[in-house]
């Protein structure tokens, strides 16, 4: 007999007669599946059983790191309408980048602070293979080669009117912008790009992309279409930051930009883009459209990434510098929807804080 079925043997005794059956008070009324007999509550109770019963977790390696980039030798500069943000330039960003991949970061996506000066109708400063952006590809690649490296393709940093495309007689031109697009993320592509990321909102631009990246060698370079971006008020501190604010004035993207009244249409938009080749679509901005964030992941289980954009991280950090939110949980929260709704990654300005907070635990 083994040691293990001594105390069986013990349980299969007799109850003691002081502690009969009929002693349990019976149920005033049991009705299966109802309260009093159901309580949510049970499975609250304790720390172990929350973090047990947890149906998503937040993890370092959902997030993407969004960091603007600046000229000039180790220097940071604070963006106003986005506290705790800083421009950054190449020295500075291969720090700040080596840390986000200590934190377990998978990946930073890059926007260039352009010069004034470099900014022109024509936007030929976005394919320039020596233009900032692809200088700090080249430097992250060769000194953080182990964190991915997403850049945007679109012209807004470069052109002079701050609009995504090129201009004639008011309107935004769709084919031309095209070649421009192309030629930019090849750039990108010859600099070590892992991942391009149209933001432009043109028609047809993943597919002319993708067959000019195969056709020059970078068929490894990924595709992440911001298939569904909305033309939104939520971009506001970003076009500070990367100071196209001032260029495109009382100006407007609703030509190209989706209407936020809209979730159909996202469908179509990220179909086209499947069909041209994306190899994963971003819903953009995020928290007022997490009803899209669920249908993609719904409707094409591609990865499927969400941008936390500037403006909800500008009204995130007004309401913490008031004491109005708890900085602790509410960054947390804010991304655990993103989570709940889908999302695989999350582009959040937060990405570095939240990754240093889930490291401490
Ligand atoms: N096409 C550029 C671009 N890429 C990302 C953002 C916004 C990101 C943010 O607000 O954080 C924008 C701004 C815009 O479309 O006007
Ligand atoms: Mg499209």
């Amino acid at each position: 007999m083994t040691d293990r079925a001594a105390p069986r043997k013990a349980a299969l005794r007799p109850l003691p007669s002081s502690n009969p059956p009929e002693a349990l008070p019976a149920p005033k009324s049991f009705e299966p599946g109802q309260f009093p007999q159901v309580r949510m509550r049970r499975n609250r109770r304790t720390d172990w059983l929350r973090a047990l019963v947890a149906e998503n977790k937040l993890d370092a390696s959902d997030l993407i790191w969004p960091v603007f980039v600046m000229e000039g030798d180790k220097v940071r500069e604070p963006v106003p309408s986005m506290p705790g943000v800083d421009r950054l330039s190449i020295p500075a960003l291969i720090d700040a980048v080596g840390h986000a991949g200590e934190l377990g970061v998978p990946a930073v996506a890059l926007f260039p602070v352009v010069p004034p000066a470099l900014k022109s109708a024509a936007a030929e400063e976005a394919w320039n293979p020596d233009n900032l952006v692809n200088r700090a590809i080249r430097a992250l690649k060769a000194q953080v080669p182990d964190v991915g490296v997403i850049c945007d393709v679109a012209l807004d940093p470069y052109t002079s009117h701050g609009h995504d495309g090129l201009i004639e007689d008011g309107e935004i031109l769709n084919d031309v912008t095209l070649d421009v697009l192309v030629r930019q993320a090849l750039a990108q592509a010859e600099a070590g790009v892992d991942v391009v990321a149209p933001s432009d909102m043109m028609d047809g631009r993943v597919g002319r992309i993708r067959q000019a990246l195969d056709a020059r060698g970078h068929d490894k370079v990924a595709i992440l279409s911001y298939a569904a971006k909305y033309a939104s008020a939520f971009y506001g501190p970003f076009r500070d930051a990367v100071g196209s604010k001032a260029n495109l004035g009382a100006g407007d993207k609703r030509t190209y930009q989706m209407d936020p009244a809209n979730g159909d249409e996202a469908l179509r938009e990220c179909a086209l883009d499947v069909a041209e080749g994306a190899d994963m679509l971003m819903v953009k901005p995020g928290m007022p459209y997490l009803d899209l964030v669920w249908r993609v992941k719904q409707a094409f289980s591609l990865p499927t990434f969400v941008y936390q954009v500037s403006g909800e991280y500008a009204m995130l950090m007004a309401a913490i510098e008031r004491g109005w939110l708890d900085r602790d949980r509410v960054l947390v929260e804010s991304l655990m929807g993103f989570k709940r709704a889908g999302a695989d990654a999350v582009l959040t300005y937060t990405a570095i804080e939240v990754a240093e907070r889930l490291k401490k635990g």
